[in-house]
């Protein structure tokens, strides 16, 4: 059997920079080299970063993606490299009549080419696009029809781009038929919990149905709300994993594979025309094989971490900032945030400010100023009561108002502070807040970005224990202090103020927005499964009612299966009630707004 070393670039890019990503494919392209490898393979739309979202409507940005990658393709040869294939994802167009979907041609392909000798042998587009979640892909692009098959050494390999294995039948059966000795998939895959068993799960299973080893490499790293984690994987025709790649991290996942040789088999399958084209007919003398890797997993907590040090690191990162502002309140919510900002930056880009506020309790004070301490974070204390009683001594403001007024006022000093010494703001708010909307608009929602937005409260306390049992484990000063973890959640806003004086218990309330935010379950099928119906109705009533705080909360990584943002997409004008148990909206209507005559005129009768 014909011999081939395959490498692939699990590696992290960044949208819109086509020179730079080039230059970083320039660098995998001579590392893989250096190790021998003979077909080298980068994610989907690695010169251009993904998703581009509407970057592909522009002509000028399709039309320097496709210079870009004929310029890569001599760049690669004259530095040496010509003689090893590259497998690389990018922006085209489509050049002919493809426009099954309506649109004209010149359409957007997400598109894969193969680099040889200087030249690309071969240009080839997804052929399922994704629709869905986060996905907006038929926004974009029109689909790819041909499967290319590419012989390298003797083997005939196939390439699909990341959604044509998650559906069935096109480019997976189109490599059975046309008798591929490898099926290469380049992903661009966003991070999601368990994500990666379905993966392992989906390879598996395509690996058997295109009866032969199939390799799959991600990209790594944030892109505004996404978060990729690699977990690039190679298996055998039996679905059984031969290498994977570590999560979340840069690398080259490197092995030898013993690959059918080509063969002829079919030239079209069910709508797909079989490209072929030959680089090498002749197998590689036999050589000692490298011993491939198999990275171990992160447990649940450790994935969610790392993928939000990850997002947040490079949201800072690749927006050209390297620090950030946070409220230190003593609370859970800011504590897990600033440890996760000291991971992600160091502590010396982290600025925490307490804003102690006369209902500020002395443990808030204490619990901020020590997690500076454990930390090594930047601190500082601004106490907010002048500010708040010039405000009220010109305005008079009342009850929530009032109330609001501290975090307004406490939100306007981080964004004073980031603007004076150039550090972004996060805003410390996770799921179920955010979900229901506890949090001031423009106060303690302002910010660049949200570590924990979409991670729900009762997620945010295991994640603090589980980063302090890792620091004990190495013999660390855990980050967060214990009674930050261990004290009742409070706003603080008014004396003695508890969360649990206007919301249900963090863990019945999570119970709750699992189901009817992740689930899309309706109020009956949420009496049906044993919540108390005017429970029900409370929560869905503050969640339906918090839908203009979350289109104005900053962004933040998605780590579930339905993130508040591009995944879950609502009216905030919206008449719809789902609180009858049948799931029929009650005859109240919204509320009709009062008449207001114009300027000029009498009211009308
Ligand atoms: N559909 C809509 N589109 C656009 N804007 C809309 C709107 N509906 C109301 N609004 C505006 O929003 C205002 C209400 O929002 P906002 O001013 O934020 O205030 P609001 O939601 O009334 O109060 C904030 C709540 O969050 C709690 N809180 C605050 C801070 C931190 C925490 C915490 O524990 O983390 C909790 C606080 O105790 C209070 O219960 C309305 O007065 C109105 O001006
Ligand atoms: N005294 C304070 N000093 C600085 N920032 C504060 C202060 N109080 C609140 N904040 C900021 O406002 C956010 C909202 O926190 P708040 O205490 O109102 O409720 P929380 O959701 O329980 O958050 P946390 O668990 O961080 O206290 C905090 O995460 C913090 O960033
Ligand atoms: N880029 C893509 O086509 C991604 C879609 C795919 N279902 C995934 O999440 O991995």
């Amino acid at each position: 059997m014909p011999q081939i070393r395959l490498a692939l670039a699990q590696l992290n890019v960044t949208v819109g920079d086509i020179a730079g990503n080039a230059d970083t494919i320039v660098r995998w392209v001579r590392h893989a080299a250096e190790q021998g490898a003979h077909v080298v393979a980068f994610p989907e739309m690695a010169l251009t970063g993904y998703p581009v979202e509407d970057l592909a409507l522009r002509s000028s940005f399709v039309e320097a993606s496709r210079t870009a990658i004929v310029d890569l393709a001599k760049r690669l040869a004259g530095e040496g490299h010509g003689d090893v294939a590259v497998i690389v994802g990018y922006l085209d167009k489509a050049e002919g009549a493809v426009d099954r979907v309506g649109r004209p041609k010149g359409s957007p392909y997400d598109a894969a080419a193969v680099i040889w000798g200087g030249e690309v042998v071969t240009r080839s587009a997804k052929h399922h696009l994704p629709n869905y979640g986060v996905f907006d892909e038929f926004r974009y692009f029109v689909p790819g029809e041909t499967l290319p098959v590419v012989r390298i050494h003797g083997v005939d390999i196939a390439v699909a781009v990341c959604e044509d294995l998650w559906q069935d039948g096109g480019p997976v059966a189109a490599a059975r038929a046309a008798g591929a000795g490898l099926l290469l998939t380049i992903n661009a895959s966003p991070y999601e919990l368990n994500k990666d068993d379905s993966r392992l799960e989906l390879v598996t299973r395509r690996a058997r149905e295109a009866m032969c080893p199939l390799a799959y490499v991600n990209l790594v790293g944030g892109q505004d709300e996404l978060v990729f984690d690699g977990d690039s994987i190679v298996v055998d025709e039996q679905g059984d994993v031969l290498a994977r790649a570590p999560q979340f991290s840069e690398g080259l996942l490197t092995l030898d594979l013993d690959l059918a040789s080509g063969a002829h088999g079919q030239d079209h399958y069910a709508g797909i025309r079989i490209d072929r084209s030959v680089i090498s007919e002749t197998p590689l003398a036999r050589y000692a094989p490298v011993p491939a890797g198999l990275a171990p997993r992160l447990e649940d907590e450790a994935e969610i971490y790392t993928a939000i040090v990850t997002g947040l690191r490079d949201y800072v990162h690749k927006n050209g900032f390297s620090s950030v502002v946070i409220g230190l309140s003593g609370g859970i919510d800011s504590a897990l945030t600033a440890a996760i900002a000291c991971d992600a930056l160091g502590a010396e880009n982290v600025n925490g400010i307490s804003n102690p506020s006369r209902y500020s309790s002395e443990h808030s004070k204490d619990d901020a100023a020590e997690l500076a301490r454990r930390t090594g974070l930047n601190y500082r204390v601004i106490a907010i009561e002048p500010m708040v009683s010039a405000f009220l001594g010109n305005v008079e403001l009342t009850g929530v108002a009032e109330e609001n007024l501290q975090a307004r006022i406490r939100g306007m000093l981080w964004m004073g502070v980031a603007n004076q010494e150039n550090h972004l703001v996060l805003a410390a708010g996770n799921k179920s807040e955010l979900a229901v909307g506890y949090s001031t608009m423009y106060g303690d929602a302002v910010g660049a970005f949200a570590p924990l937005k979409d991670v729900p409260k009762t997620y945010v306390w295991r994640l603090a224990r589980w980063r302090n049992q890792v620091a004990r484990d190495m013999g660390e000063t855990p980050p967060i202090p214990e009674s930050s973890i261990v004290k009742p959640p409070s706003a603080e806003l008014r004396p003695g103020q508890l969360d649990t004086d206007s919301l249900p218990p963090y863990d019945l309330l999570d119970d709750i927005l699992d189901d009817y935010v992740e689930q899309d379950a309706g109020s009956g099928e949420l009496i049906a499964a044993g919540f108390e119906p005017a429970l029900v109705e409370r929560v869905i009533r503050m969640v339906d009612a918090a839908e203009y705080k979350r289109r104005q909360y900053p962004p933040g990584p998605k780590i579930s299966f339905k993130a508040f943002g591009r995944d879950r997409r609502l009216p905030i004008t919206n008449g719809w009630r789902e609180t009858s148990p049948a799931g029929t909206p009650p005859a109240a209507q919204p509320p009709v707004p009062e008449k207001v005559a114009p300027p000029g005129e009498a009211p009308r009768t």
